[in-house]
């Protein structure tokens, strides 16, 4: 993820500010360069990283602190407002029909995006449909209809025709019952000038609300000049940043985000049509700095909750894991869920205070729940009451021989089920009252608002000892 190392590398150098009231000149050197060292490593255009870090020094020795407020705490708000300022906000995508052309390089991404752009606009309840105007890459046709079937959306294209800007008319007209039309074009190895004349003729017969540049996370900074012609022949609107999954860099497409004047529309962070998320500056930040992102956490479980199966009405959202009301009888959907959602380790990430260190303090497997595991857990289930299931604690050495002998397990299988059990319910009890959306939102409004007192779930302050 962009940026990722900041997060860290931030939080344990604000950490050192931790019961300061005052902050000195040489503490702002030691975050700016801090800061400085992460946005160069993850390939932020040199000029960007200056401005940045110059408006934090400067407002940061300059401005008076509201009275009361932490010297650790003051800083971190102006960290925070002076990204979201750089960053931007997320492109406007309203959710109504439109027309979009993805424009980029080859291979950046373009039809992959498409289609989860697709699917992600049919999660909002619209008709899309993907237009493929690539007839230059052989198997570009095959490729986008196969995404748009796993993605369920409508598909336009024509696996003979030549004419890229008869495909996009053609298109546009085949799918007219569709709402929003995402129409990808091709790209070539680098800017050439039949593609940038061909991109120029396809929009002016689409006539996009928006013009959105792909590129992939790793271009580094390359993506300025690229970015700049693009701008010039179609005009960007906007920029999706792909393959994120597979770099901890991504920050050269900052460099695009500045020089297009535009901001980001969405992230790609996989192969698969549901790896897409609408680009959230404020959410994407507070994950940055370690304060959770509560909502795309939500989004993820509504997801996860939907593929497997768990009604609206079990009312599982993230507040439970924090709430500690954790049965074994609901373990098992709750891990069905989990597995669902994504490594556990991004899931942890999102919730608010728990990025701060307490993670690391965990043993490494402490929630790993593999498939093979979760298997033989619902088998032991099985064989248990309904009694035992609602006060695992109260089982027995007596109750643990039945339960192996019923299920066909050992005593061992048994018992590392209540010892998953007991860790998992300790675990949740840490987040318990370190964090919900309230005490989120309570957390911007002061980082925003500049009100007095701590921000109290950063950096991993309560939580209690973890397992020993
Ligand atoms: N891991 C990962 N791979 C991605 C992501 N987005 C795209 N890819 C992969 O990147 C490769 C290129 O993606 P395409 O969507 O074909 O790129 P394109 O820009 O349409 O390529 P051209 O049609 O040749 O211009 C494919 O193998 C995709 O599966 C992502 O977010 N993560």
């Amino acid at each position: 993820m962009v940026l990722d190392d900041l997060g860290s590398s931030l939080r344990g150098t604000l950490d050192k500010l931790r019961g300061q009231s005052r902050i000195s000149e040489e503490d702002v050197e030691e975050v700016v360069k801090e800061i400085q060292r992460s946005l160069l490593s993850a390939d932020v255009d040199v000029s960007l990283v200056m401005e940045l870090s110059d408006n934090i020094e400067e407002r940061a020795l300059e401005e008076e602190p509201p009275a009361g407020t932490p010297a650790r705490d003051f800083v971190l708000r102006i960290v925070y407002e002076e990204l979201v300022d750089l960053i931007g906000e997320s492109t406007d995508l309203p959710l109504e029909g439109q027309t979009i052309l993805l424009a980029g390089l080859q291979g950046s991404g373009k039809t992959t995006s498409a289609a989860k752009m697709a699917w992600w606009f049919s999660t909002k309840g619209l008709r899309p449909a993907v237009i493929q105007t690539d007839t230059f890459r052989p198997g570009a046709y095959e490729q986008g209809k196969q995404m748009a079937e796993r993605a369920e959306v409508d598909f336009y294209g024509d696996p003979d025709a030549d004419d890229p800007v008869a495909v996009a008319r053609e298109g546009l007209e085949a799918t007219s019952e569709a709402d929003v039309h995402i129409v990808d074009t091709a790209g070539r190895h680098a800017l050439e000038d039949d593609l940038i004349a061909e991109i120029e003729e396809i929009e002016g017969v689409v006539e996009p609300d928006t013009s959105l540049l792909v590129l992939d996370a790793a271009i580094g900074q390359g993506a300025k000049d690229q970015a700049a012609q693009f701008d010039e022949s179609i005009g960007i609107d906007g920029v999706v940043i792909t393959k994120l999954d597979g770099t901890a860099k991504g920050g050269g497409a900052l460099a695009a985000v500045d020089q297009t004047d535009s901001s980001i529309a969405f992230l790609g962070t996989g192969e698969e049509v549901e790896d897409v998320e609408r680009f959230e500056p404020e959410g994407f930040i507070s994950r940055l700095l370690g304060m959770g992102d509560l909502g795309q956490l939500a989004e993820r479980v509504e997801r996860a909750m939907a593929e497997t199966g768990i009604e609206e009405e079990d009312d599982w959202d993230p507040e439970d894991l924090l709430s500690g009301q954790f049965t074994l009888n609901d373990m098992q959907k709750q891990m069905e869920a989990m597995n669902n959602m994504g490594p556990l380790d991004q899931v942890l990430d999102m919730i608010p205070g728990f990025g701060g260190g307490i993670k690391d303090q965990l043993p490494d497997d402490a929630m790993d729940v593999t498939q093979d595991r979760m298997r033989s857990f619902s088998v032991i289930m099985d064989s248990m009451t309904d009694a035992e299931k609602e006060y695992p604690r109260a089982i027995g050495a007596s109750q643990i021989e039945r339960i192996a002998r019923g299920s066909g397990t050992s005593e061992e299988e048994v018992r590392e089920l209540l010892q998953q059990f007991k860790m998992m319910e300790k675990t949740l009890k840490q987040f318990q009252g370190m964090g919900s959306d309230k005490e989120m939102q309570r957390m911007m409004k002061q980082m925003q608002g500049g009100g007095g007192g701590g921000m109290g779930g950063l950096g991993g302050g309560g939580g209690g000892g973890p397992f020993g």
